[in-house]
């Protein structure tokens, strides 16, 4: 079943390309014809420097006419087996160009929370190293899949009108050569997947381990944690020396099988032998020595293809599963918004892996301009909730409401600008900072970005930076540091001024000098905005014109601070824990800034 849709994949990716492949196995398979049209032409040529009264399939011709029929052929034969590999070429890169576009078209469409979910090491290995593939297949397989069929079909119709005693014995031969190859080649194909098994754990092993390093080296010298990596490598290498050992005896017997040796040998013994005994002219032993030769060179490819068929297969089925992945749908009747109440109705959420519901049944508003803490214990739901509204996922259940709209019939531009997302995660690219920051609206004018920063308490750090706004911030900004990179994306999401703010307060990087830092940037972020936020501070759940109390998926309680101390007691409960946490966290720091 898998092989099968594995296989529909292949073709159906190829599709677009579908001409550039039939010209080219057409091509192909025309060029297998004609050579051994011109092998048969070769033989009469030969045999007639010996008798120039040859006369052969009842043809006779003098020795120029024959030559110019073989360099003519010859040449035909030669020139469409090189526009066949030209098609194909062309062919591949066209592919190649239409499979990235799309998919990149495509990924700009499917829920973030998919790539998110997938993870970019995985994305990234199909959208080069699987189209390679398949750029790999079209332009070099395509043009030998013709030649490898044609080619021993027309050798073995011109064998049997040439002289069929000789055609039987050179496909007895092929036949057994076929069946002791494969007899042979049966261990190698299980050591060949263990070896492409092993060598696809190490390339994990590896993206891993380079992905972990900066989380892995706090916790030892890196040595316990190169062993993942390390056991992955001595798999590979165990297995690789299986399949060579297994492989490279069996390969190099099958290859002497099936190379045109044996052929040779009995094509010529027993025609020698028809030759002798007067049976058989001298030009149609010639003849079918040639072609047979020809023959079972051009099965050799054969063997290989399918391995590489396989590949290619596997490469397109990882292309179709991302391809097939559904696009977020827009209906784009909205095109703007008048204000920015937002309303949870009746919604529900269930990731695709996971059995139980991740929220269930939510009620809940936020009127413009106000702000909405939400609280709850780990799991409880609260990245989900906030993640919902940009539509990183789509709710399972219920709408989301933003000006009474669902937010599915909104545009995603108007989306995209009403709504700005600020989480832990940031992502910088590796360029300047001013590029990283103008990234929130590109017309952004350098006093805007200045007073962004400004706002984001990150321009005098940028002031200190050898090239201030244009220092380049490094791989993913590794030359910033955690609470930095964060106040460089709130400098952004400040830019962008959108009147919905998303948010998550967590403030793991903070010391008490940035932590006061990052609290102001966020109070400037916030300032007249319409905000959901993920509050982890005291003083921003108090402050908050409605707090939201989520646990395993449901809104437990939802009301203002006062109006929960008395009528929640889960609230209660974990206000106390906050508060608990929140004295320690003074005792500790000694000069925590926190209201
Ligand atoms: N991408 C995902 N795929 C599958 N399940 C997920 C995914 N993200 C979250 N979940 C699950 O959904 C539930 C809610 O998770 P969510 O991240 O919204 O909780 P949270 O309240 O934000 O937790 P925390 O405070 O620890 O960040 C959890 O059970 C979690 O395991």
């Amino acid at each position: 079943m898998e092989n099968e849709k594995m296989k529909k994949s292949l073709w159906a990716i190829m599709k677009p390309v579908n001409l550039h492949i039939n010209s080219a196995i057409l091509l192909a398979a025309f060029s297998g014809i004609t050579s051994v049209i011109a092998l048969t032409f070769l033989a009469f040529v030969v045999s007639l420097t010996v008798n120039t009264n040859t006369t052969f399939l009842g043809i006779t011709m003098d020795f120029d006419t024959a030559f110019i029929y073989l360099a003519v052929i010859s040449f035909i034969s030669f020139f469409s087996r090189k526009y066949a590999f030209i098609i194909s070429h062309f062919g591949a890169f066209k592919l190649e160009e239409i499979l990235r576009t799309n998919l990149s078209k495509h990924l700009a469409k499917v829920p973030l929370g998919f790539i998110t979910t997938t993870g970019t090491g995985k994305l990234k290995k199909v959208l080069l190293d699987d189209i390679k593939n398949l750029h790999a297949f079209v332009a070099d397989t395509t043009p030998m899949i013709g030649r490898s069929i044609s080619t021993p079909i027309a050798s073995l119709i011109l064998m049997l009108i040439i002289d069929y005693r000789l055609a039987f014995a050179s496909i007895v031969v092929l036949i057994l050569g076929v069946i002791i190859m494969s007899y042979v080649m049966k261990d190698s194909q299980v050591y060949r997947q263990a070896y492409e098994n092993s060598q696809s754990n190490i390339n994990k092993a590896v993206v891993e381990f380079v992905q972990a390093m900066p989380i892995v080296r706090t916790f030892d010298d890196g040595t316990s944690s190169f062993k993942r990596y390390n056991e992955s490598l001595e798999n590979y290498k165990t297995n690789l020396k299986n399949w060579i050992n297994e492989t490279g005896v069996a390969a190099k017997f099958a290859m002497a099988i099936l190379s045109p040796m044996p052929t040779i040998l009995a094509v010529s013994g027993i025609g020698a032998y028809f030759v002798l005994n007067g049976s058989l002219d001298l030009v149609s032993f010639l003849a079918v020595l040639l072609i047979a030769t020809g023959m079972s060179d051009a099965l050799m490819p054969l063997m290989w293809m399918s391995n590489f068929v396989k590949k290619s297969q596997a490469a397109a089925y990882r292309i179709a599963d991302i391809s097939n992945e559904e696009e977020l749908y827009y209906s784009n009747k909205v095109k703007e918004l008048n204000s920015f109440d937002i309303e949870f109705k009746n919604v529900g959420f269930k990731y695709e892996n996971r059995d139980s519901n991740a929220l269930e049944n939510i009620n809940f508003e936020v009127k413009q301009g106000t702000k909405s803490a939400i609280i709850g214990s780990s799991g409880a739901g609260k990245s989900t909730i906030a993640k919902l509204i940009p539509r990183f996922w789509d709710v399972s259940f219920g709408e989301i409401l933003i000006d009474n709209q669902n937010i599915k019939d909104i545009d995603s531009k108007t989306l995209m600008n009403s709504v700005a997302f600020v989480f832990q995660d940031t992502y910088l690219f590796h360029d300047t900072i001013k590029n990283n920051i103008k990234l929130a609206n590109e017309k952004a004018t350098d006093e805007q970005v200045i007073q962004a920063c400004k706002a984001a308490q990150i321009h005098e750090f940028i002031m200190t930076l050898p090239n201030g706004y244009d220092t380049l911030v490094g791989d993913k900004g590794s030359r910033l540091s955690g609470g930095q990179k964060q106040r460089v994306t709130i400098a952004r999401a400040i830019l962008r001024d959108a009147q919905i703010i998303v948010l998550d307060e967590a403030t793991s990087y903070a010391d008490a000098q940035s932590e006061e830092k990052l609290i102001k940037a966020l109070a400037n972020l916030m300032k007249n905005k319409t905000v959901i936020i993920i509050a982890h501070r005291l003083s921003t759940i108090k402050d908050a014109d409605q707090i939201l109390l989520f646990e395993k998926g449901r809104l437990l309680a939802k009301g203002t601070h006062e109006e929960l101390l008395k009528n929640s007691f889960d609230y209660i409960d974990l206000y106390t824990s906050y508060e608990k946490a929140y004295n320690w966290d003074i005792d500790n720091k000694g000069n925590h800034n926190d209201k």
